[in-house]
């Protein structure tokens, strides 16, 4: 990764995780060029991460081996269309990292004969701790593979799926998991606070505690379920308030939430494809 030049189209929320967490791991600063709108945003990335800058995205693309595509979704085909002459010149590594939008589509937008990785990262990359699942379409060569691993291997988990109709589940579990355990934790301060403690005080043994289950059913020997047994006396408090999220059917409403989202990507591809 130290000699790759990358190019960060639209660094917003999801790349400027994926550049903290690139120049944490070592990555020159000097390597990365970034692109932005509004000029203002562009300095303060500058001031943040002192990499380089710009608001030509075709020049950009120019000097650089792999070029990471973030803006949204729906901005995306005018993205394509502004840089699409210099990616047929100069025939960079794609890698996208929208929801839903397929790499087909993509590649057609730049004019075909592109080597594009569509990947579904997570923002607890700024960290090293990101979840990134990739896909590779039939014009990645082995080494831009490997180039592309090592990119989200540098920033957290990076796993393949075969199959690019498994990303909008990635999207759906990974992509916008950190979300869900936000919000998981906002409830669990907010019940603190119901039960008499301060909000600081329940803040920070929420957060805690999402921690320290987290590194347990990453770091332990046992799974998720034996874990939660552990902590689970009978007859004890653990249990009722287990009770109480089943008979809200948590779990069900799990699966509701992430099929929701698995759809929402499926139909973001449809619109796109049009
Ligand atoms: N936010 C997240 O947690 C995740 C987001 N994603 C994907 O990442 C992509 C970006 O999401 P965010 O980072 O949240 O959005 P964002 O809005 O924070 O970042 C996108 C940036 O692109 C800029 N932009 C738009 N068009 C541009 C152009 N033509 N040239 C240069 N810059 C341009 C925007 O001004 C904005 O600053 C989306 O496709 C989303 O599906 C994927 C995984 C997680
Ligand atoms: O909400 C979204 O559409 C993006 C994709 C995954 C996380 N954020």
């Amino acid at each position: 990764m130290q000699a790759v030049k990358l190019a960060f189209l639209g660094a917003g929320n999801m790349s400027g995780s994926i550049i903290g967490g690139l120049i944490a791991k070592g990555v020159p600063t000097e390597n990365i060029i970034a692109t932005r709108r509004s000029e203002e945003r562009l300095s303060e990335l500058k001031s943040q991460f002192s990499i380089i800058t710009s608001s030509d995205n075709s020049d950009a693309v120019a000097k650089s081996d792999v070029v990471i595509l973030g803006v949204k979704p729906q901005m995306m085909q005018e993205l394509c269309n502004e840089i699409r002459e210099q990616v047929q010149k100069s025939k960079p590594l794609i890698v996208s990292v929208a929801a839903g939008l397929k790499s087909e589509t993509l590649e057609r937008w730049l004019g075909g004969d592109v080597a594009v990785v569509r990947t579904m990262p997570n923002t607890p990359s700024l960290l090293g701790c990101g979840a990134t699942g990739l896909y590779a379409n039939s014009k990645v060569t082995g080494i831009q593979q490997g180039l592309a691993e090592k990119l989200m291997q540098a920033v957290g988990l990076a796993l393949w799926v075969e199959d690019e109709a498994q990303m909008d589940a990635v999207t759906a579990v990974s992509g916008s998991g950190p979300a869900y355990f936000f919000l998981a934790m906002e409830a669990l301060q907010k019940a603190g606070e119901n039960v008499g403690l301060s909000t600081e005080v329940a803040e920070k043994l929420a957060i805690q505690t999402a921690l320290g289950a987290a590194r347990m059913a990453s770091e332990s020997e046992y799974d998720a379920a034996e874990l939660r047994r552990r902590v689970t006396s009978p007859g004890g408090t653990t249990e009722q308030a287990l009770n109480t999220f089943n008979e809200g059917g948590l779990t069900e409403l799990y699966r509701k939430a992430v099929q929701a989202a698995a759809n929402r990507g499926q139909e973001l591809a449809d619109q796109l494809d049009n």
